[in-house]
């Protein structure tokens, strides 16, 4: 069985997600963690996001640690994903306001979404796939699909208690990510709208749970 849930950002995507693989006692992907990463690695490396040679740039420089046996790899934990390049564990470096800024830059280059989704496509359900285009385009064949949204001042006050920045500034940047990442984010046809402003997350889990098979 395979799962998804897009939604914009700071919706409770992830939250929701490791709550349901919970329950399901399956493991979910965070498809952003990757695209995180990916930027994490664009600018260690000084890559520059908006030249027109950028996307091929980045590709090689994830295939050439590929190649040399350092793969960036995604470890799906049901209790929160991680990414690892060889030995060495970047999730801590990926939830910054940094990568927040250059992310979706990144995210438009469809060379880097080419990797991503063979990335995700090249796991064996079942699981639980989470971001924006997973039910639209990486995963159509998903037996069920869910969509979430918040108004973004909802959105705002919850990641404002995971980064240490004002209300204000934390809003401004996921409505101008929200434009940004706007191509890919339209969401599947046939997904089930979910307002998370409209419970607790325990009630948001149910309320997905509800409409999978028992
Ligand atoms: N009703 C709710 N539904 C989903 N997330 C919620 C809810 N209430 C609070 N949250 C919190 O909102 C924060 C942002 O959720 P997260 O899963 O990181 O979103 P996303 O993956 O969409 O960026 C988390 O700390 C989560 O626990
Ligand atoms: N399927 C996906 C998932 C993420 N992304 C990009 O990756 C970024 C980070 O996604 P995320 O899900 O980790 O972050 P939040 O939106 O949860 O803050 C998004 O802002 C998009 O630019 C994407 O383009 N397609």
């Amino acid at each position: 069985m395979i799962v998804t849930i897009d939604g914009v950002a700071a919706s409770g995507k992830s939250s929701v997600a490791s709550g349901v693989a919970r329950a399901l006692n399956i493991p979910y992907l965070s498809s952003g963690l990757l695209y995180r990463a990916a930027t994490w690695a664009a600018l260690e490396h000084g890559l520059t996001l908006d030249t027109p040679q950028a996307g091929r740039t980045l590709a090689q420089l994830l295939t050439g640690w590929e190649e040399r046996g350092q793969p960036l790899r995604l470890r799906p934990l049901t209790e929160g994903n991680q990414v690892w390049q060889a030995e060495r564990d970047l999730t801590e470096h990926l939830h910054t306001a940094r990568i927040d800024a250059q992310v979706s830059a990144a995210a438009v280059l469809p060379e880097l979404r080419d990797w991503v989704n063979a990335q995700l496509q090249g796991l064996t359900p079942p699981f639980l796939a989470e971001g924006r285009d997973m039910g639209s385009t990486v995963f159509p064949q998903a037996e069920r699909k869910f969509y979430l949204y918040a108004t973004p001042r909802v959105r705002a006050e919850r990641r404002v208690l995971e980064r240490h920045q004002d209300l204000e500034s934390v809003e401004a940047a996921l409505k101008l990510r929200d434009e940004r990442d706007a191509r890919q984010s339209a969401p599947a046809l046939d997904a089930v709208h979910i307002d998370t402003g409209s419970g607790t997350l325990p009630e948001i889990i149910a309320q997905v749970m509800s409409h999978l098979p028992a």
